[in-house]
This record gives structure tokens, sequence and C-alpha cells, in this order.
């Protein structure tokens, strides 16, 4: 049986740049006027309501927009906010403002391992509605049709073991039989301590300082997707 491939997005398929100078900065701007215009929808009131109970009290709209643009500038990985983001990106992406940005050789090889007979799979703090955005309006077509499943972090952190476990169990195989893509090795630990293979995605672009064998934790590491088919291989 052929291993399952799961991916991380930001610094693995797609430029940590897309994400930081174009859909961070587009989400800071238009997160007022969203509020405004939804914030009465079921969908958007449930996600502000989890922001005013982490905040501690009962707050108004503007606090919790303010709130929210301060997580975008630390970067915070909050399922409330990836899931208000992922309602924002939408109307870019359904505008044409800006197309989701996959790199070429991950692109290529993505189709190609789908031809080949993986199941491929996402695992990103970007919410699932925000990852099928980004593969479905990507610059290389719609790729979203290559992912068998799409998980986010209502699955449970990225650094947590038990996580990748769930994720396996979803997808009905056993860890070892499944290779799990990052650019971030605290990710990659705990997908090793589930069980999953792994492999270390040093793109050049978004690490202009290539992590040595100790950085990198001991995880196999390649600058680009087209390095993955040998270890596929061994
Ligand atoms: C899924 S689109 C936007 C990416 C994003 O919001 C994010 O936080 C990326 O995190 P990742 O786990 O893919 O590194
Ligand atoms: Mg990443």
């Amino acid at each position: 049986m052929k291993p399952v491939i799961l991916t991380d997005i930001e610094g693995t398929t797609s430029a940590i740049s897309f994400v930081k100078d174009v859909l961070f900065p587009y989400a800071r701007r238009e997160l007022p006027r969203f509020v405004r215009e939804h914030g009465h929808d079921p969908e958007v009131r449930r996600w502000l309501d989890r922001v005013a109970v982490e905040n501690g009290a009962v707050c108004s709209d503007e606090v919790i927009v303010e709130t929210l643009q301060g997580w975008i500038d630390q970067d915070r990985k909050h399922t409330a906010l990836k899931a208000l983001q992922g309602l924002m990106w939408r109307e870019g992406y359904e505008r044409g403002d800006y197309r989701g940005h996959v790199y070429p050789d991950a692109a290529a090889s993505l189709r190609r391992w789908h031809e080949g007979g993986h199941r491929l799979a996402v695992f990103s703090s970007g919410s699932v509605a925000a990852q099928k955005l980004l593969f479905g309006h990507s610059e290389a077509g719609d790729l979203a049709p290559l992912f068998c499943a799409f998980f986010d972090t209502e699955v449970g952190h990225k650094r947590d073991a038990d996580s990748y476990r769930l994720i396996a169990d979803q997808l009905d195989r056993s860890p070892e039989d499944m290779l799990f893509l990052s650019d971030v090795v605290a990710e990659l630990d705990a997908a090793r301590d589930a069980g999953m293979r792994t492999v270390l995605l040093d793109r050049r672009e978004d690490y202009p300082q290539p992590r040595d064998a100790n950085a990198g934790n001991g995880h196999p590491r390649v600058e680009s997707f087209d390095e993955v088919d040998a270890l596929l291989q061994a």
C-alpha cells in the first residue's frame, strides 16, 4: 500500500510571504467591515463570542476586532481567528484580489503523487475552509480535488502527537503508513512521536539560513518536493 502523504501548507506547499504579506494584511484590513456587515450571521457570531470569552468579559465588537487584529500581528493560531480569516479570505479569492500561492514543484509533485495512487491530505493551522480556498484558487489551478481530507486545529494542536494519531485513525491508516511534510521541526517531532515518517521542508525562499542536521532534529531534510520521491522509495 502506498503511504498517505500528509502536508502542512505555510512554508511547505506555499510561501510564508504569501501568508504573511498577502493573506494576513488582507484579513487585518477587512476585519472591521466584515464584523460590521456579518457580525449577526450565526456562524460569524459563534466565533466572535469565542474571542469575547477568551477576553474574559462581555466586550464590544470593537474590542473583539482589536483583539483579533492583535492576534494576527502575533500570528496566533487560535481556532476562532483561523475560522474568521477563512470566511474573509473567501471574498478576496472570489473577487480575484489574489490567488493561492503553491510552489511549482509542490503543485507538480502533488499531481504526480495523486496520479500514482497516493492518498493526499492536509494538516494546517489555517481553517479547513481556508485550506480548500487556497488550493481551489491556486496559481497552479484547482488543486483541491487532489486531496481526500483536510484537517485543522479542530483535530488538535500541530505540536501534539495525539493530533497525528487521530488523523491516521480518521484516514483508516496506521501512522507508520503515513508521511508528514512540514517546515516546522516541532510539528515533525509530534508526527514522529505518533509513528509517522517525516520530512523537513527547508525552502531557500522561506529559510535563507539552511537548518543543519542538529536543528532539523534528525528529520530527513529537503529543499523542494522534487527530493521527496527518493525518500518515498527508501
Ligand atoms: C490555510 S491558508 C492560511 C495559512 C494560515 O493561516 C496558517 O496559519 C498557516 O499555518 P500552517 O499550519 O499551514 O503552517
Ligand atoms: Mg508550516
